[in-house]
């Protein structure tokens, strides 16, 4: 939970302007409800719902909480709107929901647009969800792989030593100096492929792909397990191999297989942010602490599948470096 609230806050700047506290049962609250959703939609009640939504919506079922949850979300995030309509300064936003405001005054006499109360919702639940769960996601499997591997956590803050060092916070001006630790957040990416079927999609249009025409209104799967398991892209696709990001240098090497953020026009628009984040956590844990696995557990890479692929709750302890 504490991964999760930290992660959450810096998007919650961005968006909300504001950041929630480790104590505030609310907010910790939110963040559970948003978790048990996203493993909800990715499930079998989900997918019956979605084959025969006139029947299941009168079925008894955890799909029920689907809904129950996302009004929970959307509830908070109507307050934070509200709240920010009453001191909003348009000569001086302070973070997304500001700056939309200001839009939908601006364009308040084309409806066209898309800037309204209803657009604001959605993209800030967007943001919000899409920037809390997969970053946490993706460090939790970065810290299950340290905790079974113990000889990568090693080399990864041998290197840590050399370039930050113990007395100051690591930043992302070092991490061009830190190949191997790049290569190890890489390598987590792949593996833990927390996206595997990328999001649906739907075609606008008739198109063709690949000589296969695809008509209008389909819905479409891009699955990016496909491509960060390919055989033939990967050198051994199934194990977690840093080596995969290194040159024969031990420089790091970038590989066009690489799309956990997916490509194109829908790409994922918080890469930038995700990696950032993602770097600076990792460091700054194992700048400080070791991992392992509690005495007498076997370290094991289990996981479940609900919208995200993502590791199943797991103990280790952090000892003090
Ligand atoms: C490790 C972290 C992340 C991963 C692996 C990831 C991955 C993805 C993927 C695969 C998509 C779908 C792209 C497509 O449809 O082709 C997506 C969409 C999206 N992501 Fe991320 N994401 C991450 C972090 C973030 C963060 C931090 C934010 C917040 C700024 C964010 C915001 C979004 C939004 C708003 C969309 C929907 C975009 C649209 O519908 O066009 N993501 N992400």
């Amino acid at each position: 939970m504490l991964i999760n609230n930290a992660v959450s806050n810096v998007i919650c700047c961005l968006v909300f302007g504001d950041r929630f506290e480790y104590s505030d049962d609310q907010f910790q609250t939110l963040l559970k409800t948003i978790n048990e959703t996203i493993y909800l939609e990715g499930g079998v009640w989900a997918g019956k719902y979605n084959m025969m939504p006139w029947v299941m919506r009168w079925v008894p079922g955890p799909h029920r909480r689907i809904f129950s949850g996302w009004e929970e979300v959307i509830s908070f995030i109507k307050i934070r709107i509200q709240e920010h309509k009453k001191d909003n300064d348009t000569s001086s936003p302070r973070d997304f929901i500001d700056c939309f405001l200001n839009e939908i005054e601006k364009w308040e006499d084309d409806t066209r647009a898309g800037f309204n109360l209803e657009n604001l919702c959605f993209c800030t639940l967007d943001l919000f969800v899409a920037g809390t769960e997969t970053t946490s996601t993706t460090l939790y499997w970065g810290l299950l792989f340290m905790i079974n591997y113990p000889e990568i956590q090693a080399k990864v803050q041998a290197e840590m030593d050399a370039v930050v060092g113990s007395s100051r916070q690591p930043s992302m001006e070092d991490s061009d100096s830190m190949p191997y630790t790049n290569a190890v957040i890489h390598e987590t990416q792949r593996m833990g492929n927390i996206i595997p079927l990328n999001v649906f999609r739907m075609a606008t249009k008739d198109t063709e792909v690949g000589g296969y025409t695809i008509p209008k209104n389909t819905i479409v799967l891009g699955t990016l397990q496909s491509v960060l398991f390919d055989e033939s892209q990967w050198e051994t696709p199934h194990t977690f191999n840093p080596a995969h990001f290194l040159d024969q240098e031990g420089k790091f090497r970038k590989r066009d297989a690489f799309l956990p953020f997916s490509l194109g026009k829908r790409v994922c628009p918080g890469e930038q942010l995700a990696k950032m984040e993602l770097f600076l956590f990792f460091t700054s844990l194992l700048q400080r602490f070791t991992f392992s696995c509690p005495p007498g557990v076997e370290p094991s890479l289990d996981f479940k599948m609900g919208s995200t692929h993502s590791p199943k709750p797991y103990q280790l302890c952090a000892t003090l470096r």
